[in-house]
């Protein structure tokens, strides 16, 4: 995009909202590709020249300050003084700092966040622990997903999201949106290719509520065992397909109790050594119990989209349980409905409009609950708040978790069941199979296991 300036908006005449030509609305400067910034001082000037052109009280004929070019330099990629910034967002976010010394140095009275109050930020309103930390800095909208349409992100510099919020073009084309943010670990919902190619940042919350996923796995596993009429004889084989942050605390708490634990991640055994591995062959041989942990994909070496397949449980012979806390497609619905074993569910292909015949037959049937623990949503607030601090030098402070995001040790089955009952929650979504969204949005986050 070009340099010129375009017309002010009256909002950059007023010193409050003075934006040193962060007025995205009026200006195009922030948007200079970067190839066009050669120089640090080009870009300070730049910014100035526009910050005149909109009304703001900057004297334009005094250039920077040396130190405040120094400052800009040393955020430009491949600067001896350290490539700390890769790309376009970060240049922008350098500016609005480089700006906010110069005027310091003026003795301007703006601080730097005035430079900051144009961001704007879309907050999906389920994201907890998030009212109040961002609008010291930024325009911040809470909006329902529903309502985070592509006319209401045309404005908004940065979106913070869950699974529910679809991101790909058709939200995001023609928007200045540069940065996604969502608290969760899965990252399906986004196109990210698509924002690879526009430079959009896209930051998940790696292992945010693995903890709690592993306590729905295990407390459910202890239900099913719980309820047989016969024991299990001899230790159950439990075959953990995806060892990534979920699958790894599954398979650790499932050798803690006792389980032959059977660990399947090919992508893992190919860049690491097979050592520790099983093929997915071997687990649906041997394994009693499945429990998948990988993501949705549907290309690749290793495409997870329908693994467990009619296929799958016609060809394991000792397999009685399935359990699905990763996505709903990675096992195929109506084959699971249709299978004699017993399953337990938490993910369905096609939330919310779930398979009712699945439903039925599952011993534990929850609504994608699985990652609702109270420090799980706390990690995966504060984990794209930080990363929101780092793109556009903000100071939030996110409340942090207190429980270890590796998971407790020494785990006990009576202190898994003590901490949480599926049961409770698989009544809840069995009477009101409509409310699935419903239960969701109003889950009371449960500790972890402590
Ligand atoms: N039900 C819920 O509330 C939640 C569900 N999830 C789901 O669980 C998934 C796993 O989460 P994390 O463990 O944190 O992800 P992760 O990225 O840490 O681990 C995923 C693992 O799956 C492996 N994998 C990929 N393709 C595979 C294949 N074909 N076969 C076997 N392994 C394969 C990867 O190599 C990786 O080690 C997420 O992608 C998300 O979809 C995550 C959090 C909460
Ligand atoms: O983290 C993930 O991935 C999940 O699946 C979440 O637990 C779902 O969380 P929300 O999108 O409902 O916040």
């Amino acid at each position: 995009m070009e340099a010129a300036a375009r017309q002010p908006d009256a909002a950059c005449h007023s010193l409050d909202s003075c934006c040193g030509g962060a007025c995205r609305g009026a200006h195009d400067c922030q948007y200079v590709h970067h190839t066009q910034l050669q120089a640090a001082d080009t870009r300070v000037q730049q910014l100035l020249s526009c910050a005149h052109g909109s009304g703001h009280r900057h004297d334009v004929h005094r250039l920077p300050q040396h130190d405040d070019l120094c400052a800009a330099a040393q955020l430009v990629p491949g600067h001896p003084g350290g490539p700390r910034l890769h790309n376009q967002q970060h240049v922008d976010a350098s500016i609005y700092t480089c700006a906010a010394a110069h005027c310091r140095s003026l003795g301007h009275i703006c601080g730097p966040h005035h430079f900051i109050t144009m961001i704007r930020i879309i907050v999906e309103s389920h994201i907890p622990y998030i009212k109040g930390l961002l609008e010291p800095m930024a325009r911040v909208e809470y909006l329902d997903t529903c309502d985070i349409t592509a006319a209401a992100v045309r404005d908004a510099d940065a979106l913070l999201v869950r699974t529910r919020t679809r991101c790909d073009a058709s939200l995001l084309e023609g928007s200045r949106v540069r940065f996604i943010g969502t608290a969760t670990i899965g990252t399906d919902h986004i196109d990210l290719d698509y924002c690879r190619e526009r430079g959009i940042e896209v930051v998940n919350a790696p292992g945010c509520n693995a903890p709690a996923v592993a306590q729905w796995v295990h407390a459910a596993l202890g239900c099913w065992l719980g309820q047989m009429p016969v024991p299990v004889h001899g230790p159950l084989t439990l075959g953990v397909v995806g060892v990534g942050h979920v699958g790894s605390i599954v398979a650790r708490w499932g050798r803690e109790l006792g389980y032959r634990v059977l660990q399947c991640d090919p992508p893992r055994a190919a860049a690491e050594g097979s050592e520790g591995f099983v093929t997915l062959d071997q687990v649906k041989a041997q394994s009693d119990v499945v429990t998948f942990h990988t993501p949705l994909t549907r290309e690749g070496q290793w495409p997870t989209f329908h693994m467990c397949d009619a296929q799958f449980l016609a060809q394991a012979p000792h397999l009685r349980l399935v359990m699905n806390a990763a996505r709903g497609a990675v096992c195929d619905n109506s084959a699971l409905a249709g299978w004699a074993g017993d399953v337990a569910i938490d993910c369905w292909e096609h939330e919310p409009a779930i398979d009712r015949q699945l439903l039925a037959k599952a011993l534990v049937a929850t609504p994608h609950i699985a990652g609702y623990s109270s420090d799980g949503k706390h990690r995966g607030t504060a984990m794209v708040v930080e990363a929101l601090n780092r793109h556009f030098g903000f100071d939030a402070r996110p409340v942090q978790a207190q429980a270890p995001a590796s998971g407790a040790s020494q785990v006990t089955l009576e202190r898994i069941m003590r901490s949480y009952d599926p049961m409770l929650d698989t009544a809840r979504l069995k009477a009101c199979p409509h409310d699935f969204e419903r239960l969701r949005n109003n889950y009371d986050l449960r500790p972890e296991v402590m």
